[in-house]
């Protein structure tokens, strides 16, 4: 089996266990009420049914699952295929278009966000933009239909968040995690919380991601259910709603036999947005927990650490939150991510 490069060990608390919590896990919402086009009074109750169950998977869980989201099988079928004929590659193909801290969309098989090195590799961004592009549009269209739900579930009209992704910084990344001999010491990608928008997750059959319960802090592994495509709030949306809907911590195991690949979609405002609390959800009785912040100088702060192993905190929203003792709390509860 060979030694453990120390670079990957995770600090004992964050060990994962190997076993599977198999307790109430994340919702999956249909969504076929959206594409059916009829006007009937059942379709605008099945609307709202749908409406009350994503706001209460974004406020219970801060993830969900869908199925029947109208995304073409065959596009999602291209890219994975896309992807694994990339990760096939021997070593020495892939490392001639590696990353460096010249080239940032390059290849590379060493994550430098948090103090602990990840157990995946990621393939240059500008490979398979054909490909990516295509399935960009899919992913798109998804997302706004769930931001329309998304901004019903908080009382506010479908197009409110609309005009932030007008000049969009979305972007796709193609997930490769290796089989691992040490998935008890390891991680495929370490704890942290996704600072965008809004995650949609297509992932193969091996599953690993798990996500942390709000009920009782359990680590709770997400089934992957056959095509369906896993979602997640970001920070910018727990942020807009000023709390009501939480960005919560994931992470990856790693599988000791098998490989997985995984696609996350994240789905970015325009880099000039300034992320704040929205005013129509803000009041007296709900003040505003977090202070403005530019999106584009949050993420350039988080790629700057990226390429280097700090022993500080990465930027996190706490770090914006307007009460001195939240932010104190959130701090020491919080991770080098
Ligand atoms: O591969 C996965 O299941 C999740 C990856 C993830 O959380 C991320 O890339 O932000
Ligand atoms: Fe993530």
């Amino acid at each position: 089996m060979g030694e453990v490069d120390p670079a990957f060990v995770q600090e004992l608390e964050h060990r994962p266990k190997l076993g599977i919590i198999a307790a109430e896990g994340i919702p999956i919402i249909d969504l076929s009420t959206l594409s059916s086009s009829d006007a009937t009074p059942d379709r605008s109750q099945a609307l709202e049914g749908l409406v009350k169950q994503v706001g209460n998977a974004c406020r219970d869980w801060g993830f969900f699952q869908v199925i029947n989201h109208g995304v073409s099988l065959e596009k999602r079928e291209k890219i994975f295929n896309a992807s694994k004929k990339f990760f096939a590659q021997p070593l020495e193909e892939k490392n001639k278009i590696r990353r460096d801290d010249k080239g940032a969309l390059g290849y590379y098989d060493t994550e430098h966000t948090k103090n602990v090195r990840d157990w995946k590799e990621y393939p240059p961004a500008f490979l398979l933009r054909e490909i990516c592009e295509d399935y960009a549009k899919e992913m798109e269209r998804l997302a706004f239909k769930l931001m329309e739900l998304i901004a019903l579930s908080l009382g506010l009209g479908p197009d409110r968040f609309h005009g932030f992704f007008k000049d969009q910084t979305s972007a796709i990344r193609l997930n490769h995690y290796p089989p691992c001999p040490f998935p008890h010491l390891a991680l495929g990608v370490g704890r942290h919380k996704d600072p965008g928008g809004l995650t949609i997750l297509a992932q193969d059959d091996v599953g690993g991601l798990e996500v942390k319960r709000k009920s009782d802090g359990e680590w709770t592994w997400v089934n992957p259910t056959p095509n369906s495509y896993t979602i997640n709030v970001g920070d910018i949306i727990q942020v807009w709603s000023n709390d009501a809907y939480e960005s919560v911590e994931h992470r990856v195991k790693v599988n000791p036999e098998k490989e997985r690949f995984s696609i996350p979609y994240f789905f970015g405002p325009a880099h000039y947005a300034i992320v704040k609390p929205l005013e129509e959800i803000v009041n007296e009785q709900n003040p505003a927990k977090f202070r403005p912040y530019n999106w584009a100088e949050f993420m350039a702060n988080r790629k700057r650490s990226n390429f280097q192993k700090l022993d500080v905190e990465n930027l996190q929203i706490s770090h914006f939150r307007t009460s001195k003792l939240a932010d104190k709390l959130e701090g020491a509860l919080s991770i080098n991510n």
